[in-house]
């Protein structure tokens, strides 16, 4: 997984759905070759093997529910996720949270199949233990803030300061990016500014009426 990094989660919204899943995602991809930066997207499942199969920037799956492939009726499974040619996994995001077991299991298995693994969490403690089951990197995201357009990195600064602390200091080796609000190029900015690697956004992608400005302006903090 490259850093700095932007990740547009596409979540359940519906102008993220069927074909405009692709657009979006080929907007991500153009402002990603013409900035030069790492971004990200994240289909519903629906679209995951689509958008997989259209763009060349990494695609990550929202979240899972079983490790393995098989008779597992309506669930998702991680060795699928790779199959259908996802480079990686968004896990237990506060929309879809993953029992502690579950996590342990899962973060290994991924990271063992070559896939990037983000694994969500509320606040910096949660995060440093998310830490410590291995991943590529934790997202740090309060959820109250979460579609609100009020960025953590400017309403809870020192959410991100402290997770970015704890997790450097026990497991170097973790990146630490954020989430929640994150409406503009300024926010990004700013939580980069934090110490952080990265952001996890929604919303402000998803919901852009012209997706690839909006992706432009967001991704640009990440020019270096
Ligand atoms: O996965 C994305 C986060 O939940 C943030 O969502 P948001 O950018 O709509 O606040």
């Amino acid at each position: 997984m490259k850093f700095p990094i932007l990740i547009i989660n596409f979540k359940s919204y519906k102008e993220a759905a069927g074909p405009r899943a692709v657009e979006i995602a080929k907007a991500a991809e153009r402002a990603a070759k013409e900035l030069g930066v790492n971004i990200a997207v994240a289909p519903n499942h629906f679209e995951l093997a689509l958008v997989a199969q259209s763009v060349e920037i990494p695609v990550y799956a929202q979240g899972v529910d079983v490790e393995s492939a098989g008779a597992y009726t309506a669930h998702t499974a991680l060795e699928n996720v790779k199959e259908v040619g996802a480079s990686g996994v968004i896990l237990n995001h506060s929309e879809a949270p993953l029992r502690l077991n579950d996590l342990g299991r899962f973060i290994p298995k991924a990271r063992a199949l070559g896939l990037d693994v983000v694994t969500c969490a509320p606040d910096p403690r949660t995060s440093l233990a998310a830490a410590a089951l291995g991943p590529s990197a934790v997202a740090v995201e309060p959820p109250e803030l979460i579609g609100t357009g009020k960025a953590v990195s400017k309403y809870k600064p020192e959410t991100v300061v402290e997770t970015v602390q704890l997790v450097s200091k026990h497991f170097p080796d973790v990146a630490v990016i954020t989430g929640a609000g994150i409406e503009s190029g300024e926010d990004v900015e700013a939580a980069l500014r934090l110490g952080t690697k990265g952001v996890l956004l929604a919303s402000a992608a998803v919901k852009a009426k012209n997706h690839y400005q909006k992706i432009m302006e967001l991704a640009k903090p990440l020019v270096r």
